[in-house]
């Protein structure tokens, strides 16, 4: 598990450090391979981050954006990651790159699979850029304790890319990217603020650990994590 924890003194200054390094990556995948892909996660954490990155200046046509997991909602709703993405992500600089929902319009995420396969096969496989949140619960992307796929999206030998997750902490059904698909990135960052979630992440470090945060941290080749108080 070589992960290496980078310390802010405040909000600002870890969304500022974040935005540089992701802009970094994203210009060299252009530069190596002509176009970069990079998911993100949703929540209340990455306001500051979505906003900073927004004004990078690099050639955003030529970057997908899609998220790492998605609430089963419209994308009207305050819960939708989507909106968040849209409204605080894409504008600026960024205006011009091409987003990739998650969400497809059906009545669960269930019955929406082989659509969302079909939308997810017409990216590469290797994201250039993966950036991680984590819940109080140890969660992060949709792989919530007690979830009733969460064995299955932990699967490291496991096929599938995305899944549908619920679990009693998830507040709606979830679709989500499995661990094996998100490891499949050239980078990977975790983007987490607070003592408390520090604590959380501390405990996840500790070997035995159930939280699913434990399972990226054993699993990932290389780890960013950006935190604050
Ligand atoms: O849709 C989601 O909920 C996220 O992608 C999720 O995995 C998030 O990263 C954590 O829940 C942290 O959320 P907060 O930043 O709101 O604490």
């Amino acid at each position: 598990m070589p992960d290496a924890l980078h310390r802010y003194a405040n909000a600002d200054a870890l969304a500022e450090a974040l935005a540089t390094q992701v802009a970094a990556r994203l210009r060299a995948a252009i530069a190596a391979r002509g176009a970069a892909l990079l998911a993100v996660s949703g929540g209340s954490t990455p306001a500051r981050f979505f906003e900073r990155l927004s004004h990078e200046a690099l050639a955003w046509s030529k970057v997908r954006v899609t998220l790492v997991d998605e609430r089963w909602v419209l994308e009207s709703s305050e819960r939708s990651n989507a909106r968040l993405v849209k409204s605080l992500l894409l504008r600026h600089a960024a205006a011009d790159a091409n987003f990739v929902p998650l969400y497809v319009e059906a009545p669960t995420p269930e019955a929406a699979i082989a659509a969302l396969r079909a939308r997810i096969a017409t990216l590469p496989t290797t994201f250039d850029v993966v950036v991680l949140g984590m819940g109080g619960d140890g969660h992060t992307a949709s792989f919530f304790p007690g979830g009733d796929r969460l064995a299955e999206v932990l699967d490291l030998n496991g096929t599938a890319r995305v899944l549908p997750m619920r679990a009693a902490g998830a507040g709606e059904p979830r679709i989500t990217f499995t661990l094996p698909a998100l490891l499949d990135s050239r980078t990977l960052f975790v983007h987490i603020e607070g003592e408390a979630k520090r604590a959380v992440l501390d405990a996840a470090r500790e070997p035995g650990s159930t939280l699913p945060m434990a399972a990226v941290l054993r699993a990932a080749p290389q780890l960013d994590i950006y935190w604050c108080p």
